[in-house]
């Protein structure tokens, strides 16, 4: 599994020992893409100096935002990149959580809480010591939920390999195709 984590860099690095349990605790469920945000080394200047330029950033973010299965931000310190990074993965009809600490005393953005549809966008509110249950539990949802997808690919696969075979002219399968259906029969 790929997972994009966002995090604020040139918005303040002060939540910087969260970012990094966040990952390490990701690390646990696949591939993270975007670890250097996690780095305590990178300061609030950002990558710029190391890959030349502003542009290679935002194209390598963006190529990797498309590659992710799950996108994981943590939000509490407010950071353009990241609402922008939000913004084009909801486009993206990507999977996405979202963690803020209420105990930081700041309001969360209504363009993140209101984007909450209790499904594929989540927004959570954490305490810092409860964050790895918390990632155990979303987890553990969305595994189940790509077993489900699986499952059904599956089925569909073999159903459509089937039908192939029945009819070895065939380029595939008819728009409007019905499994098991008389009508099918006919077409074939
Ligand atoms: O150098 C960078 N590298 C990088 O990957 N980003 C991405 C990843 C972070 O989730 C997000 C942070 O945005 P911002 O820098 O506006 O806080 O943008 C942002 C910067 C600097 O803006």
């Amino acid at each position: 599994m790929h997972i994009y984590f966002c995090g604020s860099i040139r918005g303040g690095r002060q939540d910087v020992d969260i970012y990094q349990k966040i990952v390490r605790k990701l690390k646990t469920f696949g591939e993270v893409l975007t670890e250097h945000v996690s780095h305590s080394e990178l300061s609030e200047k950002g990558e710029y100096a190391a890959l030349r330029g502003e542009k290679a950033i935002h194209q390598r973010d963006m190529d990797w935002l498309s590659l992710s299965d799950v996108i994981v931000a943590e939000v509490t310190q407010p950071s353009l990149g990241v609402g922008y990074e939000l913004g084009r993965a909801v486009a993206m009809e990507k999977n996405i959580f979202c963690l803020f600490r209420p105990s930081s005393e700041r309001s969360l953005s209504a363009m993140i809480r209101g984007a909450d549809d209790g499904e594929r966008v989540q927004v959570r509110d954490y305490a810092e010591e409860e964050v790895e249950a918390i990632l155990d539990e979303y987890f553990a949802k969305l595994n189940k939920g790509y077993c489900w997808t699986l499952v059904g690919l599956d089925q569909y696969w073999s159903w459509s390999g089937m039908q192939v075979q029945q009819d070895p002219g065939s380029e595939g399968l008819r728009p409007g195709f019905r499994p098991g259906s008389d009508q099918d029969l006919q077409l074939l």
